[in-house]
């Protein structure tokens, strides 16, 4: 029983569920599957998640997948424990949903395109592909010009404190950072100082340690 991560440290969407862990200081355990040998699409993984990705999650009798759901139920089921990370009411609730959409659907796409490219490929021998690193970079730029008109209003992006809508970038944040790309979010002074704020979180630092270990 209790919390089981069923993921790699090297997946950015077993990162955003293991931030959300830390953030509420729980105990868990994180379960490798072995993608190399394609333990994510039999069972018993398969039963954990019929698409064949990771991360899933187990609490108790519990199971689930979609990292962004699973940062959410962590959120609302461990209220009063580590950071908050919602809120429940009002225009920060409405404005908390409008910036979970967004990094879902303007963020992400873009950015794991660029970390395809600019990270994972190398890690397999791979050729970067320029076109789409350029054709990318130029949709980056244009969503970071709406964060930065967005965060010179609001220190993160919901509202004045953090939560899931900050913390659901982190790893496609922290992918950038190491790769040609971070310059456009150096070029732009509040999201800049958003990332380096959020991107030291002790809960995220505590993260990126196990990365390194693996
Ligand atoms: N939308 C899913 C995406 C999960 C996903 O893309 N997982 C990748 C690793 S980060 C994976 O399992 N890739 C192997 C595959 O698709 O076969 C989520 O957020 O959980």
């Amino acid at each position: 029983m209790g919390i089981k991560v069923h993921g790699i440290p090297h997946s950015g969407a077993t990162l955003r569920v293991l931030a959300a862990v830390q953030e509420k200081e729980l105990h868990y355990e994180l379960i490798p599957v072995d993608l190399r040998s394609g333990a994510h699409k039999q069972e018993p993984f398969i039963s954990l998640n019929p698409f064949g990705q990771i991360p899933a999650f187990e609490d108790g009798d519990l199971k689930l997948f979609e990292s962004r759901a699973i940062t959410k139920y962590i959120a609302y089921s461990n209220e009063g424990k580590g950071t908050s990370l919602i809120y429940k009411e009002g225009r920060e609730m409405a404005d908390l949903a409008v910036w979970m959409e967004v990094e879902a659907h303007q963020f992400d796409p873009v950015v794991s395109k660029l970390s395809w490219e600019l990270v994972y490929k190398g890690m397999f021998g791979m050729e970067t592909d320029n076109a789409v690193v350029e054709e990318n970079e130029a949709k980056l730029a244009k969503v970071l010009d709406v964060y930065e008109s967005r965060l010179a209003k609001t220190k993160y992006l919901a509202a004045d404190s953090f939560t899931l809508a900050d913390l659901n970038h982190l790893p496609g944040l922290q992918y950038m950072k190491g790769t040609k790309v971070n310059r456009l979010f150096d070029e732009r002074p509040h999201v800049s100082a958003w990332c380096k704020d959020i991107l030291a979180r002790p809960a995220w630092v505590k993260v990126m340690a196990l990365q390194k270990q693996d």
